[in-house]
């Protein structure tokens, strides 16, 4: 059981509010569910107050029996989008599907409704399975309104899998992938806008099913005869050629204590980090995944060391750094850069590693290094036109979605190695897909094959444990036998490491324990008081987690120096050293949130902590654009060069650009990545919103000493285990948890995400006894 919080007072400091009815913002967006309609509330004609449904748990609703026919389900539909349960998009789109096959059955039109409203959530196809089988409520998420009527329809339209099955097949809208292996598959040569796969009843957007053709079609390939003989088509031919004992010796010079193993020592913890760089090393797809802190860039540094070393040929090895967004890129990058240094001391002079950091560049984010141009869903690198790279590196893999990955895939020439990096418990992309998630199914239970195990040691010296090992009679998957998964968090020992492992386990008791701490001295990690106002904390920190917004905001108001008498400090220089301090003081501190709408989400709390530091006397706000100002940007401008969820600061223009002409008064947002520094006009960033709070989504990629978390008094639908995990191990050194409903944070420990997906199947990854 949680602790028990103290009643909450008459007038909290942050009122929970009804929240409004949510048309997300962004499609991918999280939301509140919708409230009920005012119909809905006054019971009144639709829908009518019938008894509940046979579960008991939701009212039913009895639709009207018209929607046996196609017009009569098109009309039940637009009363869904009505009251608000499905978006106009989904109606839109049924109603297209309806113009295009007029003949389709209605149960065909209700899927193509329902297919939309999931991929405006992240799923990439309709489960049937998971419609018809009962696990409706988790998959999508109206009230009991919405599922009484949801219940009711289904109800009425009768049927198992079997005839939606052959309803879909019948369609004209739908294209069937049923691939015999030999010829195409019929939807491959088709032009239906939705797809159906019979294995595994799943139906399809056709992009999103082209998408996971394409990532499983490259995966496969990348990996197929690499694991299964360590030679053909996905093996590395350098990685074929040479011994293990080179292989071994460079793996004992780059990382420190001797590897332990002999046969036999199957009961010691193996060194994943060492396995993990062999692994990667030997094929052209490696993944590592690992919670925050497990070695996955130290790692990745002494791959890098390691391909260098055994690189054969005379001209240099290509390497290119990239991540989903500029912040985890510049992080890469640094990390890299600190991981190598160290280096040199232990590989002597056999190697030159800052002529390695100077020849890897500047790691750059996947839309720039694919040539994202605005306007167009077409990128300048692609098959025919590939990229320049022998390896790349791609680190927060787990913010890839599903079309940028097949695109990635394409665009890398199949003898380059790629190596993906991230968590697999994070929360999944903020675009459709899972895909790390899916490409690591079975990294818990490794899965490993004999000859996996074989290889292993003759690199590493460690024993693949037994349990991770394939019985007799088990088929290897190629995909899991080229990833690792890094168990042991080598930043977080204490406390946030320990929230962190038991969230992820869904332990809500011994999550409770960390959080009330053991008593007396102030912890890193706590929990908020909730008879207190969250601006106090936004503001000031807490004991033992000190410095909130406030430090931040009185660098801003002491300006940058001014020159010393003699005149010798340049101006410029003193105004990009004030930025830069204020910029760093500033992400030191976020607050995180689960939801967009309401007080406790985005808006709400923005306009709190805003409200708080004027009333300090921390800010002034003269406008929409004020000195001080945290944004974000929410929609790429590659004219301007800021990118979806770049955070930057408004402050005054340094004094040179000032007088050329900006103005004295100028406002510039300043964003910084890494060590790099840029500004924009503020004038010019139209698609931007306040930034004091965030949410938990759009905070991946990013970390900060303190991080609050706030979750809302209600509205538990979207709050799962993946998203509290994901705001919590994005503070490095201090972690606040705001609920001021308990139970909320125990229902989301038990809640995971789920996104539908075939890639799984596709990939051969998806065998119960093997995957977590
Ligand atoms: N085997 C090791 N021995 C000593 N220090 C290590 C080892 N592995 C990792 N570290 C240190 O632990 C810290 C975290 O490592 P690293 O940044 O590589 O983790 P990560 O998994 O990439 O983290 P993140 O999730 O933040 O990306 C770094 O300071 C790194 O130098």
């Amino acid at each position: 059981m949680p602790p028990r919080q103290p009643p909450r007072p008459a007038d909290p400091p942050l009122q929970a509010s009804l929240f409004d009815a949510v048309v997300p913002r962004s499609p991918t967006e999280p939301t509140e569910p919708p409230a009920a309609t005012s119909r809905e509330r006054s019971g009144a004609a639709w829908p009518p107050p019938e008894a509940g449904p046979a579960s008991g748990a939701l009212p039913l609703v009895l639709p009207l029996p018209s929607v046996r026919d196609a017009a009569g389900l098109l009309a039940e539909l637009s009363r869904w989008a009505e009251a608000g349960w499905l978006r106009l998009l989904d109606l839109a789109f049924a109603r297209f599907v309806h113009e295009q096959a007029p003949r389709s059955e209605p149960v065909v039109l209700l899927a193509a409704a329902l297919l939309a409203q999931l991929e405006g959530r992240g799923h990439t196809c309709l489960s049937l399975a998971d419609l018809l089988d009962g696990r409706r409520a988790a998959l999508i998420h109206w009230p009991a309104a919405g599922m009484g009527a949801l219940e009711a329809t289904l109800a009425a339209l009768e049927g198992d899998v079997d005839r939606w099955s052959a309803a879909l097949a019948a369609s004209a809208a739908v294209d069937v992938d049923a691939p015999d292996g030999v010829s195409p598959s019929p939807a491959a040569l088709g032009q239906a806008p939705l797809v159906w796969v019979p294995r595994g009843a799943r139906l399809y957007l056709r992009r999103y099913w082209r998408d996971e053709q394409r990532v499983a079609a490259q995966v496969l390939q990348r990996v197929g005869a690499a694991a299964a003989a360590g030679e053909g088509e996905g093996a590395d031919p350098i990685a074929h050629a040479t011994a293990p004992a080179e292989v071994r010796r460079w793996l004992d010079l780059l990382f420190h204590a001797p590897p332990p193993a002999a046969p036999g020592d199957e009961a010691l913890e193996p060194d994943w980090q060492r396995i993990a760089c062999a692994v990667a090393w030997s094929g052209r797809l490696g993944l590592i995944t690992g919670g925050p802190g497990t070695g996955k860039t130290y790692t990745v540094a002494r791959l890098l060391v390691l391909l260098e070393a055994l690189h054969p040929g005379p001209e240099p090895l290509r390497i290119a750094l990239a991540a989903p967004t500029g912040k985890a890129a510049a992080r890469l990058k640094q990390s890299i850069e600190a991981a190598l240094g160290p280096l040199q001391a232990q590989v002597g002079s056999a190697l030159d590693l800052s002529a390695l950091v100077t020849r890897i560049g500047a790691a750059r984010t996947l839309h720039a290094l694919l040539g994202a141009r605005p306007d167009t869903r077409r990128l300048a690198r692609h098959a025919g036109h590939p990229l320049d790279v022998d390896v790349l590196v791609v680190d927060e893999a787990s913010m890839v979605h599903l079309e940028m990955m097949a695109a990635l895939l394409e665009a890398l020439p199949s003898r380059a190695r790629l190596v993906l990096l991230g968590d697999k418990d994070q929360l999944a992309s903020v675009e459709a897909g899972a895909v790390l998630g899916d490409l690591c199914r079975q990294a818990q239970a490794g899965a490993y094959a004999e000859d996996t195990a074989a290889r292993v040691l003759a690199w590493t010296g460690q024993v693949l444990p037994q349990p991770m090992r394939l019985k007799a009679g088990q088929r290897p998957s190629p995909l899991a036998q080229q990833t690792v998964m890094l168990r042991r968090s080598q930043r977080f020992g204490g406390p946030i490491g320990q929230l962190a492992l038991a969230v992820n386990a869904g332990a809500s008791v011994r999550a409770w324990q960390v959080l009330r701490g053991p008593g007396g001295s102030p912890s890193p990690v706590a929990c908020w008081p909730v008879d207190r106002p969250v601006t106090r904390l936004a503001l000031e920190g807490r004991d033992g987690a000190p410095g909130g917004y406030r430090t931040y905001a009185e660098l801003l108001a002491r300006g940058p120096q001014v020159p010393s008498a003699h005149g010798r400090d340049d101006p410029e220089v003193l105004h990009e050293a004030w930025v830069r301090s204020v910029l760093q003081a500033f992400e030191r501190f976020r607050l995180l949130t689960a939801v967009r709408e309401g007080d406790w989400g985005v808006g709400g709390l923005n306009r709190a902590v805003e409200a708080a530091l004027i009333g300090a006397g921390l800010l002034q706000r003269g406008g929409e654009w004020y000195e001080g100002r945290p944004v974000m940007v929410t929609r790429n401008d590659a004219a301007q060069g800021v990118f979806n969820g770049d955070v930057g600061l408004t402050l005054r223009a340094s004094p040179r650009v000032s007088a050329a002409g900006a103005g004295t008064r100028a406002l510039r947002v300043y964003f910084l990545d890494g060590d790099q520094l840029r500004s924009v006009l503020a004038s010019r960033l139209n698609q931007v919103e306040t930034a004091f709070v965030m949410t938990v989504h759009k905070s991946q990629g990013s970390e900060f000493e303190h991080t609050v978390l706030v979750l809302p008094p209600r509205g538990a639908q979207v709050l799962t285990r993946e998203l509290v995990y994901t705001g919590i191990t994005r503070a490095r050194r201090a972690f606040t948890l705001v609920a001021p409903e308990p139970a909320l944070f125990d229902a989301a420990l038990q809640r995971r995400t789920h996104r539908a997906s075939g890639l799984p199947a596709l990939l051969g990854t998806d065998d119960p006894a093997t995957t977590a």
